[in-house]
């Protein structure tokens, strides 16, 4: 499928403006298995080089041995024209050995590890109960340069849903930096205006991912006109004041930030239910809405920063080769994914999006 065909647009008259970037990446990917990845991967590999694979499925991705079965199963179902390299990352539990840990990342195997404290979102029961307890562990990926992936939400039910991440980061992350002073870490799908605070102290040894839909959606959005199961997330959006925060680090330059779309699928029946699930399929308007908001904060000449170096240089890799162009050039986005006799519901699907696809060279 090109991606004309997956992102269809109309021709505008005129020269529309553009933005053309190295080849982007996203350092947070949630592509499942089965018939649910076969759907979703043509998205996220049409818009993105390569994609740190989430290890949350069921049961978790802890060994070496599964991350490589799961590697050569996405690879298998990688749509024919395309390069996309998945990059794998291991699951932490309170039994990850070190040894295990600098196997998988000497071999290639492993990217970086996941830290779910138990609980905290979606598929993260098995997630780390005792974070100090993991201390050995993270000193091997200090000594061997392996960097530590943090879900940040403060597990205590007793917890204010809209402060798990803030309380996450003053009782758990800041002393994990101190412990672990040339760890490097990225705090993903940053919510709130302090962990942006946050993350910008610690640079360069500590990244932040930023989501599209929080760059978007703010609490209120989850309401408007009634529940919006399809806007619910974890950590969840946050007021108004943090979203304008995020734009702002975002769009700001600083090399710490970058893509992480926490793109999470699941199907419509799971989501529009007494208890609907956590996570937004963003995998398919990614960039057309990350575009966006560059250009709606005047920063388009920062956006290839943001999408495609900022990342590469925080995990010691070159940027890619090839570009890919943004057109403003509006296009109807579908509404829904099919996966099996169900569907998937896209952010943003429905809607007249202002930016849409363009060309994409692989070198
Ligand atoms: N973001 C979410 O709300 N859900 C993610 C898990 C996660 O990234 O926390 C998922 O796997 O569905
Ligand atoms: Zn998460
Ligand atoms: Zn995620």
């Amino acid at each position: 499928m090109s991606v004309a065909d997956l992102f269809p647009s109309a021709p505008t008259a005129g020269r529309p403006l553009s933005v053309t970037i190295r080849r982007p990446d996203d350092w947070h990917v949630h592509l499942r298995d089965g018939a649910m990845l076969k759907a979703v991967l043509p998205y996220t590999a049409a818009q993105f080089a390569r994609g740190i694979i989430m290890p949350n499925l069921v049961p978790p991705i802890t060994s070496v041995a599964a991350a490589a079965a799961y590697r050569e199963r996405i690879l298998a179902v990688r749509p024919g024209d395309s390069d996309f390299r998945p990059l794998m990352t291991c699951y932490l539990t309170d039994r990850t050995t070190p040894d295990e840990i600098e196997r998988g990342f000497r071999d290639e195997v492993w990217a970086a590890a996941k830290l779910y404290p138990a609980g905290a979102t979606t598929n993260a029961h098995h997630g780390v109960t005792d974070i100090p307890g993991l201390a050995p562990v993270l000193a091997r990926m200090e000594a061997i340069g392996m960097p530590v992936l943090i879900h940040g939400e403060a597990t205590d039910p007793a917890v204010d849903i809209f402060d798990r991440e803030a309380v996450f980061m003053e009782e758990t992350l800041l002393p994990l930096l101190a412990r672990h002073q040339g760890l490097k870490v990225v705090v993903e799908h940053v919510t709130t205006a302090e962990t942006i605070d946050i993350v910008r102290a610690h640079a360069p040894r500590v990244g932040g991912t930023v989501t599209p839909h929080h760059l978007m959606i703010n609490r209120t959005s989850l309401f408007q006109g009634g529940l919006r199961p399809h806007l619910y997330c974890l950590p969840v959006a946050k007021r108004e004041r943090h979203r304008l925060a995020l734009r702002k680090a975002v769009t700001s330059g600083d090399g710490c930030f970058f893509i992480g779309t926490d793109t999470a699928p699941h199907v419509a029946s799971a989501k529009e239910a007494a208890c609907g699930c956590a996570g937004i399929f963003v995998g398919a308007t990614a960039l057309q809405s990350y575009v966006q908001v560059f250009d709606e904060e005047g920063a388009l000449d920062r956006f290839e920063a943001f999408a495609s170096l900022n990342g590469a240089r925080f995990y010691g890799v070159a940027p890619n080769e090839g570009q890919l162009t943004l057109i403003k050039r509006p296009s109807r986005c579908f509404a829904s994914v099919a996966v099996d006799d169900e569907e998937i519901v896209v952010f943003r699907g429905g809607e007249d999006l202002p930016w849409s696809i363009g060309e994409i060279t692989t070198r």
